[in-house]
């Protein structure tokens, strides 16, 4: 009985149109948290650059900070004590060897107030798409991140990974070999990518992974004009779409069990079956 009920957690993304300035955002994280139900294990997880985006060129860079130091972190880590959750920061700009570039990382806060993860994004969007920005240079302000990062959140086995990085299958085959039960992917998608490729790409990642995929997206026109594409998906691990957050700002919420993995994963056994294991880098 204690295993069945560690198995049940609550998972949420939040979904809105953020701000260049971290403050307002903020206020909004803390107003969807009001509104949540409350769990004993409930995951938070919020869009890639929630806190900062749609400022002018290098706007990020003003408000980088070291990892695990820092006001805009703190904030995050008040935030997971007073609501006692565990919340995933989908990335914020930190620090890295490059003076110019920043890491896009993503951390992991706990509700004792700890940073229990942190992953640097490792593909960055350096792509021409047909919108009204163009062209996206991510590689001009981003230094890419070197390590494959699954983060232990008190037993559930978290990959994470941040929205570029949902087209490279490659990385979730060695978040999968190191027992990955929940994916990660907060995003800014773009509209037009996120119409054609979205829905597609996370839930094949959910079925092949045989995993839990939790996908907050931006969602709207920002400040500069780029548009995000919305639709904030759960993902069950028979890839069955649990909540979809449409494109309005707002939130879902879903109560899973990490014991459906085991069933899925018995009656379709891929990993055994599976002739392309991947050897895990060091
Ligand atoms: O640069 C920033 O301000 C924040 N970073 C982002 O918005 C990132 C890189 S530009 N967005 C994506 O990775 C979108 C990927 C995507 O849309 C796709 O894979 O189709």
């Amino acid at each position: 009985m204690a295993n069945l009920m560690a198995a049940e957690w609550q998972l949420s993304a939040l979904q809105w149109c953020s701000a260049p300035e971290p403050a307002a955002n903020l206020q909004q994280v803390r107003s969807f948290l009001q509104q949540l139900p409350s769990f004993k294990q409930h995951l938070v997880v919020l869009p890639e650059c929630a806190l900062i985006f749609g400022g002018p060129e290098g706007w990020q860079h003003r408000y980088q900070e070291p990892l695990g130091q820092g006001h805009w972190q703190q904030q995050l880590v008040d935030l997971a004590c007073e609501f006692q959750i565990f919340l995933l920061l989908g990335s914020f700009p930190t620090q890295s060897a490059d003076p110019k570039r920043f890491s896009a990382s993503s951390l992991l806060f706990s509700p004792d107030g700890r940073l229990l993860a942190d992953y640097q994004k490792l593909h960055l969007f350096d792509v021409e798409v047909a919108d009204n920005t163009g062209s996206y240079r991510e590689s001009d302000s981003t230094m890419a991140g070197e390590k494959v990062t699954l983060a232990d959140c008190q037993g559930l086995k978290l990959g994470l990974t941040i929205c570029y990085d949902v087209r490279f299958p490659g990385l979730m085959q060695q978040l999968a070999t190191l027992g990955m039960q929940v994916l990660a992917v907060p995003s800014a998608f773009t509209k037009v990518t996120g119409a054609a490729h979205w829905h597609s790409l996370l839930r094949a990642r959910a079925i092949e992974t045989q995993c839990f995929v939790v996908a907050p997206n931006q969602t709207g026109v920002h400040a500069n004009g780029r548009e995000t594409f919305g639709h904030s998906l759960i993902i069950d691990p028979y890839g069955r779409v649990l909540a979809d957050a449409g494109v309005e700002p707002g939130w879902i919420s879903c109560r899973i069990d990490l014991n459906e993995l085991t069933a899925v994963r018995q009656a379709m056994p891929l990993w055994q079956h599976n002739r392309f294991k991947c050897e895990l880098t060091p």
